[in-house]
């Protein structure tokens, strides 16, 4: 697994510390709210994890499943909710907890759809940020770390669903998908 890495972007001390600025900045923000911590499984688990440490007002932590990229690099512009939240959304102040925002379609998507919900309020807060390749704007109240146009794995970000349980994160060799992708 670690030879079809060609770089280590982020090591787990520096995760640990954006997750730690993060989430010493949700606890003031988010000072006596209703907050909800949305993990989007699954990539999101392992930043959700780390920041959900270092927020230290009460809060609740709830689940959703949406996928748009099928077994490859490129998203194919649908998302379809695989599991929705079991919390009920409404005055709640949701805070959806994202591994990384690219195109920018699961999240456009995951706002429209809690326009409906009648929330106190909907953020997003992001460990990696690709604005360079981004289709659909998004509002982003807390980003990580911003990086290039590169296809990265590990700590929950998958490469057909592989990749996911390494503790850094790296970019992928493009000759590992590079064969089977047109
Ligand atoms: O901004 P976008 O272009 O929409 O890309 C970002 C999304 O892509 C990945 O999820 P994916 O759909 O691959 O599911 P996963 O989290 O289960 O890996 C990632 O976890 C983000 O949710
Ligand atoms: N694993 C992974 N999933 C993504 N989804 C959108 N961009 C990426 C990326 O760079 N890596």
């Amino acid at each position: 697994m670690e030879n079809d890495i060609k770089e280590v972007l982020l090591t787990p001390e520096q995760i640990t510390a954006i997750a730690k600025d993060i989430g010493t900045q949700i606890s003031k923000d988010y000072k006596g709210k209703n907050l909800v911590l949305l993990c989007l499984l699954k990539g999101s688990i392992c930043f959700m994890a780390e920041l959900m440490k270092y927020i230290t007002i009460p809060c609740v932590i709830d689940f959703m499943a949406v996928s748009s990229y099928g077994s490859g690099t490129e998203s194919s512009g649908r998302v379809n909710i695989v599991k929705d939240m079991s919390t009920p959304a409404e005055n709640m102040d949701i805070l959806i907890v994202e591994d990384i925002i690219d195109s920018g379609n699961t999240l456009s998507f995951m706002l429209q759809y809690f326009k409906a919900k009648n929330c106190a309020s909907v953020e997003i807060a992001t460990l990696l940020n690709k604005p360079s390749r981004r289709k659909k704007e998004v509002p982003v109240k807390y980003s990580g770390q911003e990086i290039d146009d590169l296809f990265v794995v590990g700590f929950g970000l998958d490469y057909a669903e592989y990749y996911r349980n390494l503790p850094y994160i790296g970019v992928l060799k493009e000759s590992v998908y590079s064969d089977t992708e047109e």
